[in-house]
């Protein structure tokens, strides 16, 4: 897909206020079709993200066979009963923008016997898959990718895994959802220690669909299961979509808003930490645990003080790093975030772009090989020429929050790229304008 739209980005002259139910969770959707296929009966899905990633997902296990119907933003979907009885696609695999549905499917689909053919979007195509690939390959799987790195590639036709001790060299929630997949049909237990712990949904939901996994710390065992019941599943708020609104009503003097049954794992929750470390109030109400918990969180305008951000805190918040940079233009002192040197193999090289963009907007940032130096208190201004998403959506969306932060007219190129997460983000602004 291009990217093409340019946007007039709106404002909010008397801030955000009122209350908003965020789109479901992009992760938790992702991999609520996957359980859902394999598992015995039909599964039914509430508050799924029908965003661009996650139709990419539904649309590769259609082509494997799977049924599956959307009504709204319900999703309904027959398991086969196991990994085995999906039916070879007659076209490639479609995974568009989507890292998740591509690094998630390789060990998924690694014991199949038929050639399974992927290929994504020139972004996604830029992306390295070897952290998948090498330990995939080592079980057994027969992967022919592009500079064996990259999409386009081709699955081919497995029997046989075998299960590994495998120490994962980054931290990355994709790669280790991988290999317990693969590991749900190896020949014996897989040993896998995580660098730093990272989101574990997939854990989440293994156990909800009646699975098992022995977990200690960044300790996982995996022993082989095809045995799992299909399952209600009501998907959380996704907080990297809640993120957006949190920063832009703590940023814009006025707001005060309250987000519904916003996703608050605690893998996934770096962006209250975040802001707590920054000295935001905000207070979280109606607390739900079902197999994920969740809540309301209230937040209004507040002064905000630098922060510095390390590795080990990263993942629970890798993907909302372009707002808190965002957020630390805004606030008093220096900010110094460390570690996230992940952000450069996102769908662009958000330290570049994030960068780039801001200081169109007067901010004073220096990126750095793993993160970034913010020196706060800027008045940020419209851009003179027109702000740039790169066809990444969070960076679009950051940037429209950056606009209402400055109160200003900035055009926003490539904006339709936002519909890759959240189809439906102007909207819900409006709604809280
Ligand atoms: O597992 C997931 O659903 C995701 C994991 C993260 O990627 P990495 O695991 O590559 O860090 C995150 O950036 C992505 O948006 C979603
Ligand atoms: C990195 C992201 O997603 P993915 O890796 O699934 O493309 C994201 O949503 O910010």
């Amino acid at each position: 897909m291009k990217y093409m739209t340019t946007v007039d980005l709106p404002k909010v002259p008397n801030g955000l206020h009122g209350q908003l139910a965020v789109p479901g969770d992009k992760s938790i959707s992702h991999r609520s079709v996957m359980l859902g296929a394999i598992s015995k009966g039909t599964t039914v899905v509430d508050h799924f993200l029908l965003s661009d990633d996650c139709l990419h997902t539904i649309g590769a296990f259609r082509q494997l066979g799977v049924n599956i119907q959307i009504e709204n933003d319900q999703v309904t979907i027959e398991g086969k009963g196991g990994f085995n009885h999906f039916t070879q696609p007659d076209q490639p695999l479609d995974m568009g923008n989507s890292g998740t549905s591509t690094r998630l499917l390789l060990g998924f689909l690694s014991k199949q016997p038929f050639d399974i053919e992927m290929f994504g979007d020139a972004s996604l195509s830029k992306r390295p898959l070897d952290r998948v690939i090498n330990p995939l390959s080592k079980m057994g799987a027969n992967i022919s990718a592009t500079d064996n790195n990259f999409l386009p590639l081709t699955l081919h036709a497995n029997n046989q895994l075998n299960a590994i001790d495998y120490k994962l060299p980054v931290a990355s929630a994709q790669v280790k959802s991988s290999l317990i997949w693969a590991g749900l049909q190896a020949d014996g237990k897989t040993h896998l220690t995580e660098k730093l712990i990272t989101r574990d949904h997939t854990e989440k939901m293994i156990d909800q669909f009646g699975g098992h996994l022995d977990q200690d710390d960044v300790n996982i065992t995996v022993t082989p299961q095809d045995q799992f019941k299909a399952q209600h599943v009501d998907v959380p708020g996704d907080i990297s979509s809640a993120a957006f609104f949190l920063i832009a009503a703590a940023c814009v003097p006025g707001s005060e808003i309250t987000l519904k049954q916003v996703g608050l794992n605690q893998t996934r929750d770096g962006i209250l930490q975040a802001l707590d470390k920054m000295g935001a109030q905000y207070t979280i109400s109606n607390e739900s645990n079902d197999s994920e918990p969740a809540g309301d969180i209230t937040i209004g305008y507040q002064s905000l003080t630098a922060i510095n951000v390390e590795a080990a805190e990263i993942p629970a918040v890798v993907d909302e790093v372009p707002l808190i940079v965002l957020a630390a233009t805004q606030a008093k002192g220096t900010t110094i975030i460390s570690g996230a040197e992940e952000l450069r193999v996102k769908e662009t090289d958000r330290i570049a772009t994030v960068t780039e963009e801001l200081i169109k907007m007067g901010a004073d940032i220096t990126p750095k090989s793993d993160g970034f130096v913010i020196n706060g208190g800027t008045k940020l201004h419209t851009a003179s020429e027109p702000l740039d998403s790169h066809g990444d959506h969070r960076i679009g969306m950051m940037l429209a929050v950056a606009n209402l932060i400055a109160g200003g007219d900035s055009l926003l190129d490539n904006a339709d790229s936002i519909s890759v997460s959240y189809p439906q983000f102007f909207e819900d602004l409006k709604q809280l304008s």
